[in-house]
């Protein structure tokens, strides 16, 4: 079985309080495994971006834990919510990457400039962080692009800027929100396909919450969100649903 790298137990996340309170993650427990794409299906509103945001170390949970075991030495599970926030960043720049649906690309920055601040942030040496994110952009598929400004690019060239500027850390679990809903059929497979290829060859773990059916047939696993709580389903079941559900 691979090993897990990152264990939520018993997440609840409840907004408000009193009358009000919307309970938008109910007592959801699940174990990400190395080299494992997951796919988060479900209804508009069911929590699925709430459960990532928690999983990402940004939202503090009502309850629940979430230990994340390092490859190097998965012995000693890090329990996220028990970290300071300046440990909390530290492993977010150092183990997690991020793709969201708006690319949110810095439009001062060239592609490659784009894709060096994580490496910056870091403390990697300009020279080498340049070499770094030019090469992966070029296994990407964009050497023609390297020194354009995000306005210059066509959103499925930002999209693989951003998917460079999550991968670039070589963080051991990628989250993404909606990452192909801005693309069309081409550029959305294309990406997905990046992703998910980077997922196999290097033993990452990716989340990706969506309401994309072309991505379907990437999933090694599809968890469907109803209500802040999951269910597991199989692809043909997801097709269905998806046919039916409401958006
Ligand atoms: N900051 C917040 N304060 C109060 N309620 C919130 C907040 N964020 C989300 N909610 C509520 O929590 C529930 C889950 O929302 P969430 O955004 O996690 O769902 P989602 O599945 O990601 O939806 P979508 O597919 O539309 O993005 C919804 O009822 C939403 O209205």
């Amino acid at each position: 079985m691979p090993e897990a790298i990152l264990r939520a137990k018993n997440l609840t996340k409840v907004y408000g309080s009193g009358r009000t309170a919307v309970r938008a993650v109910d007592n959801v427990s699940l174990i990400l495994k190395r080299g494992e794409v997951v796919l988060l299906m479900g209804p508009s509103g069911s929590g699925k971006t709430t459960l990532l945001t928690m999983l990402s170390g940004l939202l503090r949970p009502t309850s629940g834990s979430i230990e994340l075991y390092p490859p190097e030495n998965p012995k000693r599970a890090i329990e996220l919510t028990g970290l300071t926030r300046d440990a909390l960043a530290r492993l977010r720049l150092e183990r997690m990457g991020f793709i969201f649906q708006h690319s949110n690309l810095l439009e001062a920055l060239t592609a490659v400039e784009n894709v060096m601040v994580p490496l910056l942030i870091k403390g990697v040496k300009k020279v080498e962080a340049r070499e770094r994110a030019e090469r992966l952009l070029m296994e990407l598929g964009m050497e023609d692009r390297l020194d354009s400004r995000p306005s210059e690019l066509s959103g499925g060239e930002q999209q693989r800027v951003a998917i460079a500027r999550a991968l670039i850390t070589d963080p051991d679990i990628i989250i993404a929100d909606e990452p192909t809903a801005n693309l069309d059929s081409r550029n959305g497979r294309e990406a997905i396909k990046l992703i998910h290829e980077k997922a196999k060859k290097r033993g990452k773990c990716v989340m990706i919450a969506t309401h994309d059916p072309r991505i379907l047939g990437f999933a090694d696993r599809i968890l469907y969100m109803e209500d802040g709580k999951i269910y597991r389903k199989d692809s043909r079941q997801a097709e269905k649903l998806l046919l039916f559900d409401e958006y």
